[in-house]
């Protein structure tokens, strides 16, 4: 196969950052992707339908001329949520809310402390029909950060799911072989995102040879046995499925640092490299499906009109960006081959 056309795709998981990095994070992702699903991890975090919105004006004045990209902007969940903030967001067109436990991720200090006390606001998401989308990991210290998915799973998510049945949930960013067979065993109502970094690489990639942290995220890479669970449960083709990148952007400079960000900067070559990994595992037939259906059919959205095409062409990943304020970022994979393209 030499070209690959499939119907245009979205990002259901993506952080864009704020302020001058708009113009090249929004420019990444809209070069490919309809919509996104962007996450409001922002400084301060976007916790209203007022501040959704606006975010979500300066997240369309950033797109490049001519550009239809559609933002879905979502709100960020706290101890201070109200059930009246859910219905305004709604009303305001906001369709999910994002759940961080506090201290989990990037910017997630203002999150959520006890995950319990949220139950009436959940209890109000299910009524209205917005989503909850989950960073899935446990922050208690004595917890291993590689069993911390799991943990949070038997903790919290067997929980919810069983409080809240009409509750549509996305397990972001799943790294386990656990929350892929959570997911599966769950009720329609319960879906996940995969990253490309999850399905490429396992945690020898972030340590063997020396520590690489343009390949640390969150949750961290685990075993190449959770590896191996994520790919086959692509290769399955299940609708459950979908496609979220977690572009995450961090400085060089916040990257390559003592404390190093969490978060990998794959927008430059997102659907390339989801599409490099499904040749890979032999799935390609799969590729659409994940990349362009399934997630729209879960939010209950449209499926995107037109395509795009990929074009089996090897390039390398540029080893640096330059960000329109003169700083420099690592792309994910910089400096790597790629087997795919996108023509444009
Ligand atoms: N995935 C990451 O490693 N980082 C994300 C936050 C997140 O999605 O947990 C970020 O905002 O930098
Ligand atoms: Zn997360
Ligand atoms: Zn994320």
């Amino acid at each position: 196969m030499t070209t690959l056309t499939i119907q245009t795709p979205d990002d259901w998981h993506l952080h864009l950052r704020d302020g001058d990095m708009l113009p090249e994070t929004v420019a990444a992702t809209a070069r490919c992707f309809k919509r996104a699903i962007v996450m409001p991890n922002l400084v301060p975090p976007v916790t209203n339908a007022e501040m959704a919105l606006a975010y979500r004006q300066r997240i369309l004045d950033a797109r490049p001329a001519g550009n239809t990209f559609e933002p879905l902007v979502t709100l960020f969940l706290t101890n201070s949520t109200s059930a009246q903030d859910i219905i305004d967001a709604k009303a305001a067109g906001i369709v999910a809310a994002k759940m961080y436990p506090a201290g989990a991720t990037t910017n997630s200090d203002a999150a959520v402390k006890q995950l319990e006390t949220m139950y009436p606001i959940l209890e109000v998401m299910q009524e209205q029909g917005m989503l909850l989308l989950v960073h899935g990991e446990v922050t208690d210290h004595h917890i291993d950060i590689f069993d911390r998915e799991k943990e949070f799973i038997d903790q919290k998510m067997v929980h919810i799911v069983k409080q809240f049945p009409e509750l549509k949930v996305v397990f972001e960013h799943i790294t386990t072989a656990d929350a892929a067979q959570f997911v599966q065993a769950a009720g329609n109502n319960i879906a996940a995102t995969i990253t490309p970094q999850h399905l490429l690489l396992n945690r020898n990639d972030l340590l063997v040879g020396g520590v690489r942290p343009h390949n640390f995220c969150l949750p961290v890479l685990k075993r190449n046995t959770h590896q191996q669970a994520l790919r086959e449960v692509v290769k399955t083709g299940s609708p459950k499925f979908f496609l979220g990148t977690d572009s995450a952007p961090h400085a060089k400079e916040a990257k390559e640092n003592a404390c190093g960000c969490a978060g990998c900067y794959s927008a430059w070559s997102a659907i390339e490299l989801y599409a490099h990994v499904f040749e890979e595992i032999g799935a390609l037939d799969k590729l659409e499906g994940f990349a362009s259906h399934y997630g729209a059919d879960f939010y209950g959205l449209p499926r995107n009109e037109g395509t795009i095409t990929l074009v089996r062409e090897d390039w390398t990943i540029p080893t640096e960006i330059e960000l329109p304020n003169g700083k420099p970022i690592v792309p994910f994979f910089a400096g790597q081959q790629v087997h795919w393209k996108l023509q444009r």
